[in-house]
């Protein structure tokens, strides 16, 4: 039987008239009535330890927010991915990032081939490669080690590479330099290789499509100025590597397929940082702190697909989602990293979660009625208390934030950690509890001012632990989240494999460029707005 539309599932009217009852309870009075709330509401996989208990919910929201998930088949939609189904439908593709953390020896039979060896025998590549020039073995065209590395791509050729980096920074090779470029922006090549030498220098063409503007560009202006200081095109096969799935596109583009590592159409960009595209992680961290990072990703896809719903962590904090984004209008989550080194995992998880469930239709196709996709967004704490917490505290909109924190720090300092997470605790208090007027009067405050100093609370907020930011628990902190958007694309019934939404600023500004170096008249067939802001560009230019 076809699921019913989400807002006719019985669930869903059961949390609607739950939400009637009890969405106006303050949190103060739900920790009162419930005190165990504290230790009971918590779950723990793969290294992490999740505290919802400052969730704007009762044991009973749970309950409904499970049946919605039963209800939508959220077990079943996950073992069709587990199962290598195609339920990317507007692609026609298999979602299999999970088989790129699958043990060596395990199997994964898709259209008849078995996909694990295949995933082994790349990352195997990788590893040969990374030992090559990690060693020094590795020369470039005029016979010296390679000392700088430089990634070309962006989006999920970009952003997993860039934040598994700085995550893993402890973990990095410090005699080796790592740059990332990613905009067509001229400035970002220019200052990448500003100060570097091309001698030394092995960039990284990654692009799963090897067909994107940006890239390309990138990628060619790059191996112009390797040409320009070694003078010769020659020195490109020592200089260039690609990471892709097609072959042909980098073969036209003068990378030897030799020097290609490989991923599949069943990788989605932003799902792809433990393909081949984190080759430029595995070159910093070497292989097998690469594999140990797998590892993670690995535990947390088999605690998701096996523990039950009521303690499964990516489902517990998806249906938590859902219930704000739904049922409270919430428009956006912050994220807010209490470690130095997750400070691109915002970044990471916005195109992750929005590129993902950015999507206004169903599966098949029908217009939905109601939110899809939250805004995601978020800074490394502590620096966010200093600028934009005053929203979160005290603004009128609803954000739930999820506050992640370790229990060790890779440079322990004096009593710096223990005042970071001192904050992480005092935050999730505040926002959950505030402080009432009588609170604010009793300490003497003039009383033209205690409104001003009223904290409502009430503010909901997800609190992770982790002993400390190992490889292994980075893979288990990205696949949470890759779990969280899958549970919460599954309700909403939308494909959050697919980014079509992405595709019309492509094509337009293809049709743009030419216009801006060629001095007729832009075409009529732009708007008034389109043709006199490039008239006006032509004459800044
Ligand atoms: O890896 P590439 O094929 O170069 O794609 C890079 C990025 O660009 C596309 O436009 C998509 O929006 C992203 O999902 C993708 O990660």
């Amino acid at each position: 039987m076809p699921i019913s539309p989400l807002r006719d599932r019985a669930a869903w009217k059961a949390l609607e008239h739950h939400h009637a009852e009890i969405g106006g309870r303050h949190l103060r009075d739900l920790f009162e009535e419930d005190p165990g709330r504290g230790e009971r509401m918590t779950a723990e996989a793969a290294g992490l330890y999740l505290d919802y208990s400052k969730n704007r919910i009762t044991d009973e929201t749970l309950r409904l927010l499970v049946d919605l998930a039963r209800e939508s088949e959220l077990e079943q939609r996950r073992d069709m991915m587990f199962r290598g189904d195609r339920i990317n439908v507007s692609e026609g593709r298999s979602v299999l990032h999970v088989a790129l953390r699958m043990p060596r020896g395990s199997s994964l039979v898709v259209d008849g081939a078995d996909v694990v060896p295949e995933v082994h025998e790349v990352l195997d590549r990788m590893a040969g490669f990374a030992r090559r020039v990690r060693s020094g073995e590795w020369k470039g065209h005029t016979g010296k080690p390679i000392r700088n590395i430089v990634n070309i791509g962006i989006g999920g050729s970009d952003l997993g590479p860039v934040m598994a980096y700085e995550a893993l920074r402890h973990y990095s090779r410090r005699d080796l330099t790592f740059r990332f470029v990613s905009n067509v922006d001229s400035t970002d090549v220019a200052e990448a290789t500003r100060d570097l030498f091309a001698d030394e220098t092995l960039f990284i063409v990654s692009s799963k499509t090897f067909g994107t503007q940006e890239t390309l560009a990138n990628a060619r202006s790059a191996r112009d100025w390797l040409v320009g200081q070694l003078g010769t095109e020659e020195a490109v096969a020592r200089h260039f590597v690609a990471v892709s799935t097609n072959a042909e596109r980098v073969a036209e583009f003068g990378i030897d397929t030799e020097n290609m590592f490989g991923f599949w159409d069943w990788v989605g960009g932003r799902y792809s940082m433990d393909s081949a595209i984190g080759l430029s992680t595995m070159l910093a961290i070497g292989p097998d702190h690469f594999h140990e990072m797998l590892d993670g990703f690995h535990e947390m896809d088999e605690h998701f697909r096996t523990a039950p719903l009521t303690e499964n962590l990516p489902v517990l904090m998806g249906l938590l989602g859902v219930w704000y984004v739904n049922f409270f209008q919430v428009e956006s989550v912050a994220v807010l990293p209490y470690e130095q080194y997750l400070k691109r995992f915002p970044a990471y998880l916005q195109q992750l979660t929005m590129e993902s469930n950015g999507k206004h239709v169903t599966v098949d196709g029908r217009t939905v009625d109601y939110a899809t996709g939250p805004v995601y967004w978020g800074e490394p704490g502590t620096n966010g208390q200093h600028s934009f917490y005053q929203l979160l505290h005290q603004g009128t909109r609803l954000i739930p934030a999820d506050l992640i924190g370790f229990g060790r720090t890779h440079n322990p300092l004096g009593a710096h950690h223990d005042l970071l997470m001192a904050n992480v605790f005092a935050q999730a208090q505040a926002l959950a509890f505030g402080r009432t007027e009588e609170e604010v009067r009793a300490e003497g405050t003039a009383p033209e001012v205690v409104p001003h100093r009223v904290m409502e609370g009430n503010r909901p907020s997800n609190v992770l632990l982790a002993e400390l930011l190992t490889p292994r628990v980075l893979g288990s902190l990205v696949a949470l989240y890759e779990h969280i958007v899958f549970t919460q694309g599954v309700i909403w019934d939308i494909d959050s494999f697919d980014q079509w939404g992405v595709e019309l600023g492509k094509v337009l500004a293809g049709r743009i460029a030419p216009q801006l170096q060629s001095e007729a008249e832009p075409e009529l067939s732009h708007d008034s707005s389109t043709n006199a802001l490039i008239r006006r560009y032509r004459g800044l230019k």
